[in-house]
């Protein structure tokens, strides 16, 4: 569990419920972006991604400028930023979900496991298995519980026998902190259930298909805190098996889940660090800015 220096907390708390933050004058010469160049930590390790001068624009929109990432095996990090600042842009980048967007072009280099993403011979339903996506809005299909998560391992042909699936089926709601609640009623259908629910059902319906990677795009932001509270400690029980990545408006959630969080500005990484250090001593100006509620 990370901390953040109290009063950043208070401002952060403040921003997350929408309060107005009193704004400082600007100091443009402190928020200066050197394209390309990001500060802090970007690098670790043992990379499970490694994201090297990443464009992407829309037509001739550039959403993401240069930016060069790496994300840890088994590391929970947090993209945040102000609207509009390309986070789910460059998030869906990572299994190439932006592929069905015309417009959309990608540059730069992006390995998975040191193998390119996007190699023309790189079959895309196998990458999303191995990265899987949990949605802002839950999206069960209108089948019962079962079949939702049993879908992925049927089309992956996961399981041979139909026990060895009843067995994906319930380790999967087991890992999603579902199981208790959906034993009995597996047969109902999922659109059904409360709103937390069809969420913890959608991250067992990723869990199914035994991905490496989940990506979740604000995956709590059309949750009650309860539901939230309940997706943030799953996150963290599923951190020891899995890499995740997480897009995130709150704040006291990027600093409640991820070991590092990495800020975007205007399409630019402005920086990335353990999570701590960015909610209590951040190294750049507009890092600071944003976490006070200068903007948002
Ligand atoms: N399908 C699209 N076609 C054209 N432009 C797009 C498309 N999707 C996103 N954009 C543009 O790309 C930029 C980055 O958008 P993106 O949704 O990635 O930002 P974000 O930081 O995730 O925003 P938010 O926090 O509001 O979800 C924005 O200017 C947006 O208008």
């Amino acid at each position: 569990m990370n901390t953040m220096n109290p009063s950043i907390a208070a401002k952060a708390n403040m921003q997350d419920q929408g309060a107005e933050i009193p704004v400082p004058a600007d100091r443009p010469e402190d928020t200066i972006i050197e394209e390309g160049r990001t500060v802090g930590k970007p690098f670790v390790d043992d990379p499970k991604f490694k994201l090297r001068n990443v464009s992407v624009s829309y037509g001739s929109d550039r959403a993401i400028k240069d930016i060069s990432l790496d994300i840890g095996r088994n590391e929970v990090i947090s993209f945040i930023g102000p609207s509009g600042c390309g986070k789910s842009t460059f998030l869906r980048c990572l299994n190439r979900m932006n592929d069905s967007i015309d417009i959309c072009r990608v540059e730069g280099q992006l390995l998975l496991d040191d193998e390119d993403v996007y190699h023309s011979k790189r079959d895309v339903v196998e990458l999303r298995a191995r990265v899987g996506m949990v949605f802002q809005k839950p999206n069960p299909f209108p089948k019962s519980i079962y079949d939702n998560v049993a879908y992925g391992p049927r089309i992956h042909g996961l399981a041979n026998r139909k026990s060895d699936l009843d067995e994906i089926v319930e380790n999967s709601l087991r890992k999603a902190g579902l199981w208790e609640e959906a034993k009995d009623r597996l047969d109902s259908v999922a659109t059904g259930m409360s709103g937390g629910q069809q969420q913890r059902l959608c991250i067992a319906r990723a869990i199914a298909v035994s991905p490496e990677v989940i990506l979740m795009d604000e995956p709590c932001s059309a949750l009650d805190p309860i539901a939230t509270a309940k997706v943030e400690e799953l996150i963290s029980e599923m951190s020891e098996s899995y890499t995740i990545v997480i897009v995130t408006h709150s704040m006291q959630q990027a600093a409640r889940v991820s070991r590092r969080t990495a800020y975007f500005h205007l399409g630019h990484l402005v920086e990335v660090n353990e999570t701590d250090k960015v909610f209590t001593s951040p190294e750049h100006q507009l890092t600071e800015s944003y976490i006070t509620g200068r903007f948002g």
